[in-house]
């Protein structure tokens, strides 16, 4: 058993969360860059917690430009084990109304600016990302939603768009009817991507803010309608992860689908043909396999 440290990665409108006893913004020094914000840090019922605000607080950064690398590294160099973001998006689907969330289990990635790997030259790694989200987060952050009340939907296909304008209603509709999507946004990727590098579980909670552009009763996405959303999403959010602790526990046995072990046989460089500076700067991310 090694101790549960969970990482909060909050979206639009989520910047801090409630109830940390000892709680401390702690800068976090990466190689991969500056982290989005300092990250908050300190213990909810017994168990470690550490909290980052993807924007920024203030939100800073565009969808584009959040230090994806930075924040996932220096969440490992704090410990963290679990890792679940809170993500506003919209909805391709009816049900998912705004105000519902959606646990997320798959993504379609249509980012192009983004860097999206750990490696590379002098260190080339390939993990598997068939099933990016880990089922035993998702379903403790299914059951602390319906212990918050809030409407969740289990399962559901993420488009990760570059942004930051919202979709065409061409766009729209072909992620709708002919790719099946059920939420739209723009951060999930390469976030979950990362997260599996650095052996982390993952789980993804979608708060639905509005139906996109493809709703003929809603016509197009209007940013003013999806802050007011936000800011009753933003307290179902802080209450669903107010429950999380307890439903972890402090301790944990590994991952029983083996996200803590991604990077197992994932290397294919040759020890002597790494690149020295590279393996330096994983020192966090992979030092489990690179020793
Ligand atoms: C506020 S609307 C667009 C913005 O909100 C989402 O951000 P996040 O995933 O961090 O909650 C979406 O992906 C866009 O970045
Ligand atoms: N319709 C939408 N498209 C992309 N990102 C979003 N975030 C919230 N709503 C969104």
């Amino acid at each position: 058993m090694t101790d549960t440290v969970i990482g909060i990665i909050g979206g639009s409108g989520v910047y801090d969360i409630d109830g940390l006893q000892g709680a401390t913004w702690q800068s976090v020094d990466s190689p991969w860059g500056n982290p989005s914000d300092d990250i908050l840090t300190g213990t909810l019922d017994g168990v470690k917690m550490a909290f980052l605000p993807r924007h920024g607080r203030g939100h800073v950064h565009s969808p584009t430009t959040v230090p994806y690398r930075a924040n996932i590294d220096a969440l490992k160099r704090l410990g963290v084990t679990d890792v679940i973001s809170v993500s506003a998006c919209g909805s391709f689907r009816e049900e998912m109304a705004p105000g519902d969330f959606v646990i997320v289990d798959q993504f379609i990635d249509r980012t192009f600016a983004r860097e999206k790997s750990f490696f590379g030259t002098g260190c080339v790694a390939h993990v598997s990302v068939a099933h990016p989200t880990c089922p035993r987060l998702s379903d403790a952050c299914e059951v602390a939603a319906k212990e918050a009340g809030i409407t969740v939907h289990k399962g559901g296909t993420y488009l990760a768009m570059e942004g930051p304008q919202f979709s065409t209603l061409a766009e729209s509709r072909m992620y709708r009817e002919v790719w099946n999507c059920d939420v739209i946004g723009m951060t999930n990727m390469p976030e979950a991507k990362l997260a599996r590098e650095a052996e982390l579980c993952y789980a993804s909670v979608a708060m639905i803010t509005d139906y996109d552009s493809w709703h003929p009763d809603h016509g197009e996405v209007d940013v003013t309608e999806i802050i007011k959303t936000l800011t009753g999403n933003a307290d179902k959010a802080r209450n669903l992860v107010a429950r999380l602790p307890a439903l972890l526990g402090a301790n944990r046995n590994p991952c029983e689908h083996h996200c803590d072990r991604a990077l197992e046989y994932a290397i294919l460089t040759a020890p002597d043909a790494r690149d020295p500076a590279l393996v330096a700067k994983l020192d966090a991310v992979a030092g489990r396999v690179l020793g």
